[in-house]
């Protein structure tokens, strides 16, 4: 690292050390009885046990030394304070203050927050109560959530993890792909008269969403909804009030976003609210009040015991010091099956970045790509990697200490067993000596044992933490999340980066333009001929791909 500062010298060093011998995670425990107990934090709901990291006791200091010098402190009292932390798009970013942490800088948004919350609340009971009908008089029974990112990704993962909160009435929808495969299955066996749309767009411009929500227009008015009910059957959340307009939403539906929510933070805003429609009004002000709680605990916390520092400080230990790629979460959840993707869009479209807030090149690497998906499934898949493969890959488990019902409670503790076993099997591996004498006892051939105990050999030593949540329920959900977007905000505070803006997404959307032109104008041979006399613009293997499908398309008539 170029000019780097004492405390990143000490932190290299410290690094070496961790890796020898007598610094083993094993080595660690042995050498301290109390560490499971010290390196164990408390914050709302959850459970932050930090003790199978590569850390010692002075791992912590240096690392917390680490953030002084980088001012991460001031960094979260400016983001609370309603500073414009989103200094490329001059904004603030004020999603705390949706569950209730009001910025001194930004009073005004109070009001605001309580009328659409006020909207939201009226409507979501309208429609659970059923003054709220559809065209023909009868219940709305499906909603379908058309949008994309944050739009989509945040309220698709809450509802599928509130499984056990939702409506008996209400099935509930997630369109977002522009592939039409998509919203043409969720469509499929729905009736116009009981389906609710929900348009979710900050923008009321993104490709996918414009595109899917005419077409659920169209499916509506061929299937015979009457243009005089859309209002019954569509409602919209975007910042966009006369986009949505003119789409054809009436403006006492439309629900409003602001600037200051970025789509990744945005599940906690109106953009939530299939989420509400899926459960109850209650069910989402209690989430609210769970992220709520992780707020205050962020803000108020000494850095040494705020578990979404510490957790954020060991993401750049990893990144920065261990060289780790990549982080798997890993929720021994199947409620919580969709959370690695929605952690994928809030820490990689965050912290994915190559410059700092000034514009100059990072001195670091920055954002580790994020994957994972719900235990014991990843056990039979690619946790063979994480036990033998050659990359360091820290983990992040989650499990949940109850299970949702007295009923569920054997399974439930062969899923914490699986859990707990992880972690233990990536900490302590087997050594050469133990898979011989395993071999051995079990009655291997010196032979069979000289050509398989290479291949049984886990190196261990592979660092995780695990996250103990009570039980899952609205206000626990409410707390982790905030907890990831608190623990992403402390890697872009070290590393300086803009944690609110996603420049790098816009080159793929300019580039897709003349390409779609392309794919849509060039109807025939004649046509396509003429066009790409014109298309010097495309590189050539762009262009072979574009002509290759024309003509798949044309010989297979699917034009
Ligand atoms: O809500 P919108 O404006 O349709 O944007 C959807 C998503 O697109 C992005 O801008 C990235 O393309 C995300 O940040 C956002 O969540």
């Amino acid at each position: 690292m170029a000019n780097e500062t004492d405390t990143e010298r000490q932190l290299l060093q410290h690094q070496i050390r961790l890796t020898q011998a007598d610094h083993t995670l094993k080595a660690l425990f042995s050498r301290d009885s109390d560490r499971a107990a010290r390196l164990t934090f408390e914050a709302p709901h959850l459970t932050a046990d930090f003790s199978k990291q590569h850390i010692d006791s002075s791992s912590l200091s240096v690392l917390l030394r680490l953030a002084e010098e980088k001012n991460l402190q001031q960094a979260i009292s400016n983001l609370f304070a309603g500073q414009q932390v989103n200094n490329t798009e001059q904004r603030a970013a004020l999603h705390m203050a949706l569950r209730g942490h009001i910025p001194s800088a930004a009073p005004e948004v109070a009001e605001e927050i309580k009328r659409t919350q006020q909207q939201m609340a009226d409507f979501v009971n309208a429609v659970h109560n059923g003054a709220w009908l559809g065209q023909d008089g009868g219940a709305i029974t499906n909603i379908v959530n058309i949008g994309i990112g944050g739009s989509d990704l945040g309220p698709a993962m809450v509802t599928a993890a509130l499984q056990d909160y939702l409506n008996p009435g209400i099935t509930c929808h997630f369109v977002s792909n522009v592939d039409p495969a998509q919203i043409d299955s969720a469509l499929a066996g729905l009736t116009p008269e009981s389906t609710l749309f929900i348009i979710v767009s900050k923008s009321f411009g993104t490709l996918e969403t414009m595109q899917n929500a005419e077409r659920a227009m169209a499916w509506f008015k061929a299937h015979g909804g009457s243009k005089q009910h859309i209002s019954r059957h569509f409602v919209a959340v975007t910042t966009n009030l006369p986009a949505a307009v003119s789409f054809g939403i009436s403006e006492d539906n439309v629900f409003p976003m602001w600037d200051w929510v970025g789509g990744r933070y945005s599940l906690w805003s109106a953009a939530g609210i299939a989420i509400a429609l899926a459960t109850s009004w209650q069910t989402f002000v209690d989430l609210l009040a769970g992220a709520a709680a992780m707020d205050q605990h962020f803000l108020n916390q000494p850095l040494e015991e705020n578990v979404p520092v510490i957790a954020g400080l060991l993401s750049v230990w990893y990144r920065n010091y261990w060289q780790a790629e990549s982080q798997a979460i890993l929720p021994y959840s199947q409620p919580l099956h969709l959370l690695p993707s929605h952690l994928q869009q809030l820490d990689m479209e965050s912290l994915g970045k190559q410059v700092t807030r000034d514009g100059v090149s990072v001195q670091q690497d920055t954002g580790a790509i994020i994957w994972g998906c719900a235990g014991t499934n990843g056990q039979h898949s690619f946790h063979q990697l994480l036990h033998q493969g050659t990359s360091l890959i820290p983990a992040e488990f989650i499990a949940i200490a109850c299970p949702a019902s007295a009923d569920r409670w054997e399974p439930h503790q062969h899923l914490l067993a699986n859990c707990f076993a992880q972690s233990r099997a990536l900490m302590t591996g087997k050594s050469t000596e133990e898979v011989e004498a395993e071999m051995l006892a079990a009655g291997a051939s010196t032979e069979e044992i000289k050509r398989l105990a290479a291949h049984k050999v886990v190196p261990g030593n592979r660092p995780s933490t695990t996250l103990l949540l009570g039980r899952l329920t609205p206000q626990s959900l409410g707390s982790l999340l905030a907890y990831y977007e608190a623990k992403v905000f402390v890697q872009s505070a070290i590393w300086q980066i803009n944690a609110f803006d996603q420049w790098g997404v816009e080159l793929g959307k300019q580039l897709s333009r003349p390409i779609a032109s392309r794919l849509l104008t060039e109807r025939n041979s004649a046509t396509r001929a003429t066009t790409s006399e014109n298309s010097a613009t495309l590189d050539p293997s762009t262009e072979q791909l574009i002509s290759l499908c024309l003509k798949t398309q044309d010989s297979n008539n699917t034009r």
